[in-house]
């Protein structure tokens, strides 16, 4: 077991001797020989444990080095004591020593107790980092039906394993946040979470994307350049739309995650990787793998566990808080203030949804950038639907109408393009540039 220990006492002797017995089982130790010192040495060396005499100089007086207790930080302390202070040491542990042990100390025991504490230790810092980290990934995703509660908990068992994880789910359910969420909470956190969208990068470029290259590997390689698996090292790789990913392709990743190994294009030299591999498909992968157009070995390979995430027309429930969630998420981000009208809320929650969340999210920003008081209405609502309500729409000038078109238009470009700004903007026959305009003009970012 590692840890660091900090020794408190004036024997200088037992100091001596019992630094000796804790660094022979691992452990980095200071010694202190009275509370001023103790002190000291706790501002440079960050002790996971204290053990403490409680007759210190100059006082002697072990009442005041009870009272001393709490400037020693939150850190396990075991009170070391003659048989004389048995009472005094109870007195030590009601005010939250974690142990006691008498003088003369035994090695063994010794070695047992200060074990006890440092796992106890460890585990507390280890809940409070889950609880931290636990909040947020899985606040982020909305919704508290049965079904949404099932993929959170398997969320929460998987994250801190490494098992392979594939999400399923139709476009638009929240599979790259799950993803997120999973590399959030595991202890990878700290380290890179590298996207790889295999459907999106050129078959022939997804390998130097992947792989990296070496100067000379090809025209145009003027430098040594490392790949997304490099970047990914010490985190998760996560591989969206696994299942467009070329037969070619698949074999050579297969081989890395069996490996762990392999080699930049154009280099000889091969490169170690550690990576959490999470998938998504929103296709059939099994389906591919009985027509040939996805490997079986691959796919059995990244499965590991299969993460569902449900069409949102199949938890109804849901829908009103993520109508809620998603409108605030808005407002906070363009700095308005707005909510549905009666009528408005109805109207999102008697619709189906099959482009899932992403399209509802963007029908109600699309609506929210387009109305003016703070209460979405219906009539907002027909500006842009006006096949879908009812209500007339009402007070519209040319240049609103035009505006609304244009939102309509570019909402619906997105969501066909799931997302894809570059692509929607070629559908539309805009530049880049100019439906990043827009879409910041209509707050749709
Ligand atoms: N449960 C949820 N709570 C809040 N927002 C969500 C939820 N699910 C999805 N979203 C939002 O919907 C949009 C689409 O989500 P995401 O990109 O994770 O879906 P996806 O399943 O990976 O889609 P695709 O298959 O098209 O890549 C994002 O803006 C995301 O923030």
């Amino acid at each position: 077991m590692t840890g660091r220990i900090l020794l408190v006492d004036d024997e200088v002797a037992f100091c001596e001797l019992a630094s000796a017995w804790l660094e022979e089982d691992g452990y980095q130790v200071k010694s202190a020989h009275n509370l001023d010192q103790a002190r000291e040495q706790l501002a440079s060396f960050d002790a996971d444990l204290i053990l403490l005499d409680l007759a210190l100089p100059p006082q002697m007086d072990p009442s005041h080095t009870l009272e001393a207790l709490p400037s020693l930080g939150d850190r396990p302390i075991i009170i070391l004591t003659g048989h004389a202070e048995r009472q005094l040491a109870l007195n030590a542990m009601a005010r939250g020593a974690w142990d006691f042990l008498s003088k003369p100390v035994d090695p063994d025991m010794l070695a047992v107790v200060i074990r006890r504490a440092l796992t106890k230790q460890n585990l507390t810092r280890e809940l409070g980092r889950l609880k931290q980290a636990g909040q947020g990934p899985l606040d982020e995703l909305v919704g508290t039906g049965q079904a949404m509660g099932n993929l959170k908990a398997l969320i929460q068992r998987i994250a801190p394993t490494d098992v392979p994880v594939l999400v399923t789910g139709p476009s638009g359910t929240g599979k790259e946040m799950v993803s997120r969420a999973l590399h959030k909470l595991s202890r990878r956190a700290e380290g890179p979470f590298i996207s790889v969208h295999c459907g999106a990068i050129p078959a022939e470029l997804l390998e130097s994307e992947l792989f990296g290259y070496k100067k000379g590997a090809f025209t145009g390689a003027d430098k040594d350049r490392p790949g997304l698996l490099a970047m990914a090292d010490g985190g998760t790789l996560f591989l969206d739309e696994i299942g467009d990913m070329p037969l070619s392709m698949q074999v050579k990743l297969l081989r890395v995650l069996q490996e762990g190994t392999f080699y930049p294009v154009g280099g000889r030299e091969q490169q170690s990787i550690d990576v959490r591999v999470v998938s998504a498909t929103n296709a059939d992968l099994q389906h591919r793998v009985a027509d040939g157009r996805f490997r079986e070995d691959l796919y059995y390979r990244i499965k590991g566990v299969n993460l569902q995430t449900p069409a949102l027309d199949d938890r109804p429930e849901d829908l009103p808080l993520l109508c809620e969630s998603l409108l605030a998420g808005w407002c906070r981000r363009s700095g308005r203030s707005l909510r549905l009208s009666p009528s408005a809320r109805q109207w999102f929650l008697g619709r189906s949804w099959p482009g899932n969340v992403r399209e509802l999210k963007n029908t109600l920003e699309s609506v929210a950038a387009i109305s003016q008081g703070q209460v979405i209405g219906l009539d907002d609502i027909a500006l842009l639907y006006p096949t879908d309500t009812s209500a007339e729409p009402q007070g519209d000038s040319l240049e609103e109408q035009v505006r609304a078109l244009e939102i309509r238009l570019i909402s619906q470009a997105l969501g066909q393009q799931q997302g894809n700004r570059s692509a929607a903007a070629r559908q539309l026959g805009l530049s880049r540039q100019g439906l990043l305009k827009k879409l910041e003009r209509y707050g749709l970012e």
